[in-house]
């Protein structure tokens, strides 16, 4: 499976090339594809508020990699560089809230040069933050693997999956986290058909989900957030797939705003939710989903579409995600193996596993 995923990637969202960082506009696909390129982590720090770039994992890619660009400034102008650089990290750490990749990639890049002396400082932070790159995409494709065959034990035939936001390729490093246990189970012949939530207001689902699951001919349907029980009681759907920002302790997932409502129309119809994520998305310092800061976003997202206003103005409450318990959820998929059913003593063993590869 591992090299037939390789073989079908058409979607990039990040690249480190020449030791420049290349971002995948996100907020302009699927009408258009652009990079933009970063020399500035200031700038970087802004696309990751701006959602030029997001998800959980590619924030924290791309945050390790401004640390590399703001590490180079820093040392080239001299002083004190390694205050000047902590300066820059609390910038990047301040972009976004909820997901804890962020604070997890920040977190090993401080490690990394905090273990390194001037000499060696700049080529280590270069390597660390290839490796969270690279490592990344090695948990999606181990992870992708893992749901299937969990899919695969549940039910060994075509069916029907639904899925929300966008946890694909471009949330990730590549190959994405729930979408890629669907990449995986329609390589394996178990998809049917994939719901696609529109994924309300900033439509990563219509924009951006869609968009990867027409590029490799996986059979998809768009839908509005708001059909989702409806397509549950008409369509037998088996599983809802889903990534996720932060999981606390005892399980509970911090997810796109929806996944919630999600879970529980799941539960009513017998559909069985499943939670993709790698162990960096895994916070063992929240003890529950109480614990989780949810961002809210700029009133405006729902006041306009595409940049113009369709209503007036008027009181808005625009949280970015919810908490799902973990009573909701029948397996989290992790690149450390599954958890069924989580519970606090269930997440403490699976962060004492090692990777699978
Ligand atoms: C693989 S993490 C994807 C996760 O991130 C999304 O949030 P956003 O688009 O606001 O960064 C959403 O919660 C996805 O499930």
């Amino acid at each position: 499976m591992r090299e037939r995923l390789l073989a079908a990637e058409k979607v990039v969202p990040i690249r480190w090339h020449d030791g420049s960082l290349y971002l995948l506009d996100q907020r302009q696909l699927p009408l258009k594809e652009h990079w933009q390129r970063f020399e500035r982590s200031s700038d970087v720090a802004t696309a990751i508020r701006d959602m030029l770039v997001r998800g959980a994992p590619a924030i924290g890619i791309a945050a390790a990699f401004a640390v590399v660009l703001a590490a180079r400034a820093r040392y080239a102008a001299g002083g004190d560089w390694r205050g000047a650089l902590a300066a820059d990290c609390q910038q990047l750490a301040e972009a976004r809230p909820t997901a804890v990749n962020l604070f997890w990639a920040l977190r090993r890049m401080a490690e990394c040069l905090a273990a390194q002396s001037d000499d060696t400082a700049l080529q280590a932070l270069e390597q660390e933050a290839l490796e969270i790159y690279t490592s990344d995409r090695e948990a999606n494709l181990v992870m992708a693997q893992l749901g299937a065959e969990v899919i695969e034990r549940d039910n060994p035939h075509p069916q029907h999956i639904y899925t929300h936001c966008n946890a694909g390729a471009l949330a990730t490093g590549g190959f994405g986290t729930a979408l890629g246990v669907v990449r995986a189970a329609h390589l394996a012949g178990l998809v049917e058909r994939v719901f696609v939530n529109e994924t309300r207001p900033w439509l990563q689902g219509s924009r951006l989900t869609a968009w990867e699951l027409l590029q490799e001919g996986v059979p998809m349907r768009l839908n509005v957030d708001s059909a989702a029980a409806h397509v549950m009681r008409e369509h037998e759907v088996r599983w809802v797939i889903v990534g996720a920002d932060r999981i606390a302790e005892n399980g509970d997932v911090a997810n796109k705003i929806g996944t919630y409502q999600l879970a529980v129309t799941a539960m009513h119809h017998g559909a069985k939710l499943m939670v993709v994520a790698p162990s960096s998305s895994i916070d063992m310092d929240c003890e529950c989903g109480d614990d989780i800061e949810i961002e809210e976003r700029n009133p405006d997202e729902l006041l306009s579409v595409a940049g113009q206003r369709i209503t007036v103005d008027m009181p808005v409450f625009n949280p970015s995600f919810d908490i799902t318990p973990a009573d909701l959820i029948d397996v989290i998929v992790t690149e450390k193996g599954i958890v069924e059913r989580p519970d606090e003593e269930k997440m403490q063993a699976l962060m004492c596993r090692k990777r699978l590869h």
